[in-house]
C-alpha cells in the first residue's frame, strides 16, 4: 500500500523552514521539510500539525495543500504551506533547522524528491515579494 508522507512548507518573512536530518544515516546531512508519515485514520493537516510539535515544538496552521510528489514506489510527499502559530523552530529530531529565503534555496543538499517541490516554493517565495 502506499504511504503518504506529509511535508510542512513554514514561510515566514518571505523564507522557508529547511530541516536537515540527523538520521537515519543513509539521510543523515540531507535537508527535508519537516513532516512525516501520517497514521492510519489521521488526517493530513492533524500529521502536519503532530510533526511540526514534535520535530520543532512549535505549532503550526496548515494552510493549504500545494501538491503531491512521488518518492519512490511505495511512497508519495503531500506538501503543505503552513502558517507559524506558536513557538521558535529548533531542531529537536533534526541535526538542524534553518530559514532560507529565496536566493538561498539551494544552498542546501535537498532530499532528491524534494526538488521538485522546492522549484515551486522557489516561485512562490519571488511572487510573494512582489508587494503593491
Ligand atoms: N519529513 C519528510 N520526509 C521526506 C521528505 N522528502 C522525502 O523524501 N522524505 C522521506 C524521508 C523518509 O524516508 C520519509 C519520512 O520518514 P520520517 O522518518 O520523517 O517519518 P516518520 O517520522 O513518520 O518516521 P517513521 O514513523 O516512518 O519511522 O520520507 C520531506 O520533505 N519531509
Amino acid at each position: 500500500m502506499t504511504s503518504i508522507i506529509v511535508g510542512a512548507a513554514i514561510i515566514q518573512e518571505g523564507r522557508l523552514l529547511a530541516a536537515c536530518r540527523a538520521d537515519p544515516p543513509e539521510l543523515a546531512g540531507w535537508w527535508e521539510l519537516p513532516g512525516g508519515k501520517v497514521e492510519d485514520g489521521e488526517e493530513e493537516a492533524d500529521a502536519i500539525r503532530r510533526e511540526c510539535r514534535e520535530e520543532l515544538d512549535v505549532d503550526v496552521a496548515p494552510l493549504h495543500r500545494l501538491g503531491e510528489w512521488p518518492i519512490d514506489a511505495d511512497r508519495r510527499l503531500r506538501v503543505w504551506t503552513a502558517r507559524l502559530r506558536d513557538g521558535a523552530p529548533r531542531a529537536v529530531t533534526h541535526r538542524e533547522v534553518r530559514w532560507l529565503a529565496a536566493e538561498e534555496l539551494y544552498s542546501v543538499a535537498w532530499l532528491p524528491a524534494d526538488l521538485p517541490v522546492i522549484g515551486v516554493l522557489d516561485a512562490q517565495l519571488r511572487n510573494g515579494r512582489r508587494g503593491p
